[in-house]
């Protein structure tokens, strides 16, 4: 059920053109930084994007000019596990980690204290209309956001063709706080 329905919207998000995805994460990133959460937060979590997800370098350039910590994950693979890392330098302090995806140089910096974080911006395949969220299949958000403080903030950001009704889902799976799209701010109903 999640296989398929995980294939179905990554291949989706793979065919729109590199404007559709600069045009509309530039948009997602204004109505984030526009947020409450966001302007009261010192230390927030968000991801490096690939694969077409919503593009977060601008974002992270951005909320380090406004002097908050920014903090992105080293995937640990074989413990299924996400170390959030300061960034201080989108230039220089990122290598190529776990699934081909960017990550901060653990050399460059240092782990944040999970306790510490007031905001994480999260990534996602699929979310539905009550702010659960279908991942990649690592359960490596789930198993993250669990260890969150309970007042911390979690937003989703995605296109609206990542958005449905109903997304598959089991009872670990996370709801969020937020999610944003190109045209809609979702908060959940129950
Ligand atoms: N930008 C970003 N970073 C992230 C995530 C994400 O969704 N987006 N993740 C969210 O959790 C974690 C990585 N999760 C992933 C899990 C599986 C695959 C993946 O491509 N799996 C392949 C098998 C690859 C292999 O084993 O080498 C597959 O399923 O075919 C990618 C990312 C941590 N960092
Ligand atoms: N909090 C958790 N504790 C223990 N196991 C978990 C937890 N969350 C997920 N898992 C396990 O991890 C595997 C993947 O979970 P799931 O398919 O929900 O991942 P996902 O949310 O799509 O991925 P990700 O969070 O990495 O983007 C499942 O086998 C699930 O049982």
């Amino acid at each position: 059920m999640k296989r398929e329905f995980r294939k179905k919207v990554i291949s989706e998000r793979k065919k729109q053109s590199p404007e559709f995805i600069s045009k509309n994460s530039s948009i997602i990133v204004d109505k984030v930084l526009q947020m409450d959460c966001i302007k009261k937060a010192k230390t927030i979590m968000l991801y490096l994007d690939f694969n077409n997800e919503v593009q977060t370098d601008d974002l992270i350039n951005k909320l380090i000019s406004l002097r908050k910590t920014v903090a992105s994950p080293i995937t640990l693979k074989e413990e299924k596990k996400l170390i959030p890392t300061q960034i201080t330098d989108l230039k220089n302090g990122i290598k190529i980690g776990a699934y081909n995806i960017r990550e901060p140089k653990l050399e460059c910096s240092h782990p944040i204290d999970i306790k510490d974080i007031d905001v994480v911006i999260v990534p996602a395949v699929a979310y539905d209309t009550n702010c659960y969220r279908l991942g990649y299949g690592g359960g490596f958000y789930d198993r993250f956001l669990e260890n969150l403080r309970p007042d911390a903030k979690t937003i989703g950001i995605a296109f609206d063709l990542q958005i449905f009704d109903e997304v598959p889902k089991e009872p670990h799976d996370a709801q969020l706080n937020f999610i944003v799209t190109e045209s809609k701010t979702i908060i959940p109903n129950k």
